[in-house]
């Protein structure tokens, strides 16, 4: 396989290491943009307008035949956006309210060489009733607030309390690896 290099600019470990698991050669650039969502964006949009807003923003560094990616991710219910928490006392409130019900994940990605790919994926999941202590032990323990919807599927919460998923489970971590890697393909025929 030849390693080809992607750019990532995020300040997300896991999308590092999801890129990594996909044997591609990342390095990561710094980021330091400010989200901003246009009112004419339908809800399901955002995501990929985001990832696509952050891929214009990012400081181009690309050598010739690298891949700048960027992604998204947002919890949606009922038709609203749940970012990632203020606070200790919203992380509760987005956690009781995904209690006992089904979400969707959606990730947008985007990928820019010469040409550019960009495109959202989505991830039903399914949460069990997470009780007051329950809510209350993962929040003091993970510190949730780096994550969108104030949860982790690959932490405790998500192994103890999602029963159900239906698509990709690395779409809810942050990128849907396989549709990024066939993205990557598409972009550079040599892999
Ligand atoms: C729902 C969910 C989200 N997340 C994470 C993925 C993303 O990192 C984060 C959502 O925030 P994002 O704004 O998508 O990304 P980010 O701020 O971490 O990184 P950057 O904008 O620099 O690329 O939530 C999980 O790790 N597990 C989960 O189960």
């Amino acid at each position: 396989m030849i390693p080809t290099p992607i750019v990532l600019a995020s300040s997300s470990p896991r999308r590092f290491e999801l890129l990594q698991s996909l044997d591609l050669n990342v390095r990561v650039v710094n980021v330091s943009h400010t989200e901003i969502i246009e009112k004419s964006w339908p809800t399901r949009e955002i995501p990929l307008q985001l990832a696509i807003q952050k891929n214009r923003n990012a400081i181009d560094t690309r050598q010739q035949g690298e891949i700048l990616l960027t992604a998204d991710t947002v919890v949606l219910l009922d038709n609203e956006i749940l970012h990632k928490p203020g606070d200790e006392l919203e992380a509760a409130q987005y956690l009781s309210r995904l209690s006992h019900r089904h979400h969707e994940v959606i990730t947008g990605v985007c990928l820019r060489t010469e040409e550019e790919i960009c495109f959202s994926t989505t991830t039903k999941v399914w949460m069990n009733k997470l009780s007051d202590e329950a809510i209350h032990y993962y929040i003091d323990r993970y510190q949730p607030f780096d994550k969108a919807g104030s949860y982790g599927i690959q932490e405790w919460i998500g192994w103890s309390h999602i029963s159900r998923i239906e698509g990709s489970f690395s779409n809810v971590m942050g990128l849907p690896t396989s549709e990024v890697y066939q993205a990557v393909r598409d972009l550079n025929p040599m892999l």
